[in-house]
């Protein structure tokens, strides 16, 4: 029995997030449904859904923002609806809005946080964020010059000031070029190497594709979760790959057959997807013989994937 229990505990340790049956509804809409979260230490964990999907309020429900109706489990070893006070001291939340001074510079924007956490060796570790952030030289820069990677990379400074254990990003990168997208990954993927957890919510699937593992949610529920493999063999889905000639006009009569869940446009080709292969080949059949169009089948890729789960979610908020 007492093995059982310790088993049970170094399970729950291993979880920097550990939560179940987590609901929450604005007035008669239900934006979050029963929904169930673990994460493990050091992991970068990728929340994907459309807007609305519930991913903000979720996340805000974990770090003692809000309160949710119903649900239980725990954030950093405390309980989600007793010890929100403790778990705001341990997380780094950073949210989709640009939130510092636009008329203070870099390093007045850290101290001005440093501040606010009352914390000790004020300047030693601004500056110490300042060189971690590769900041340094624009210490001096208003906040409100910035460009959106600069921006969101001070944001990113600051919410790691109070040496946080756990991050939760809200669309981190929402609006940035692609290279300042990558450097702040690899921050990202630096600090997990030293043990940092990160949630982390975004519509790019590249970054998707960047995650340790994700969770896709519509309409609050949770439709699929594990690693970017995981969730790709898991969906069912057969795609083929289509070039040739006039592919606008063949476009939209591939998605007037049965079994065709989308064909859609990707440069000079067509991604033709369904989850029934037998219907959707048999659908396809007299297309493929057509020498004017060359098929392949391919893998699908998460995008293909995500929009076939969107397509059959169930609005239950309502
Ligand atoms: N405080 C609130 N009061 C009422 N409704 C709210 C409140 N906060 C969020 N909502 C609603 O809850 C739903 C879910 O919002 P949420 O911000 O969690 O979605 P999201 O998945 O983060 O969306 P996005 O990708 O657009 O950021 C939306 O319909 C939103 O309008």
């Amino acid at each position: 029995m007492s093995a059982l229990i310790n088993l049970r505990a170094t399970e729950t340790a291993d979880f920097v997030i550990k939560v179940e049956q987590l609901s929450k509804t604005f007035g008669t809409r239900c934006v979050v449904n029963n929904l169930a979260l673990r994460i493990k230490r050091g992991e970068i964990y990728g929340f994907l859904g459309p807007n609305g999907s519930g991913k903000t309020t979720t996340m805000r429900m974990l770090c003692g923002l809000l309160t949710p109706d119903t649900g239980k489990g725990i954030c950093l070893n405390y309980d989600i609806l007793r010890d929100s006070n403790k778990i705001k001291q341990k997380v780094g939340y950073m949210t989709q809005k640009f939130s510092l001074y636009e008329d203070l510079t870099i390093r007045e924007n850290l101290d001005f946080v440093a501040r606010l956490y009352h914390l000790p060796h004020r300047q030693e570790r601004v500056w110490a964020s300042l060189e971690q952030l590769g900041l340094s030289t624009r210490a001096n820069q208003l906040a409100g010059v910035l460009s959106g990677g600069w921006k969101q990379r001070l944001a990113l400074a600051a919410c790691l000031l109070h040496e946080p254990q756990l991050l939760l990003l809200d669309e981190p990168t929402a609006g940035v070029d692609p290279a300042a997208r990558r450097d702040f990954w690899e921050q990202i993927h630096h600090l997990s190497a030293t043990g940092m957890t990160t949630l982390v919510s975004t519509h790019y699937m590249d970054e998707a594709e960047r995650c340790h593992r994700l969770a896709y949610i519509a309409y609050g529920n949770l439709l699929a979760d594990g690693t970017v493999q995981e969730v790709l063999d898991g969906s069912g889905l057969t795609t083929w790959v289509v070039c040739g000639i006039d592919l606008w006009q063949l476009q939209s009569q591939l998605k007037q057959l049965p079994a065709v869940e989308q064909a859609v446009a990707f440069g000079n080709q067509l991604h033709v997807s369904g989850r029934d292969i037998d219907a959707l080949n048999t659908s396809l059949q007299s297309y493929q013989q057509d020498t004017r169009y060359q098929w392949t089948l391919a893998h699908p890729s998460l995008e293909d994937v995500f929009i076939s789960l969107m397509q059959t979610a169930q609005d239950t908020s309502l």
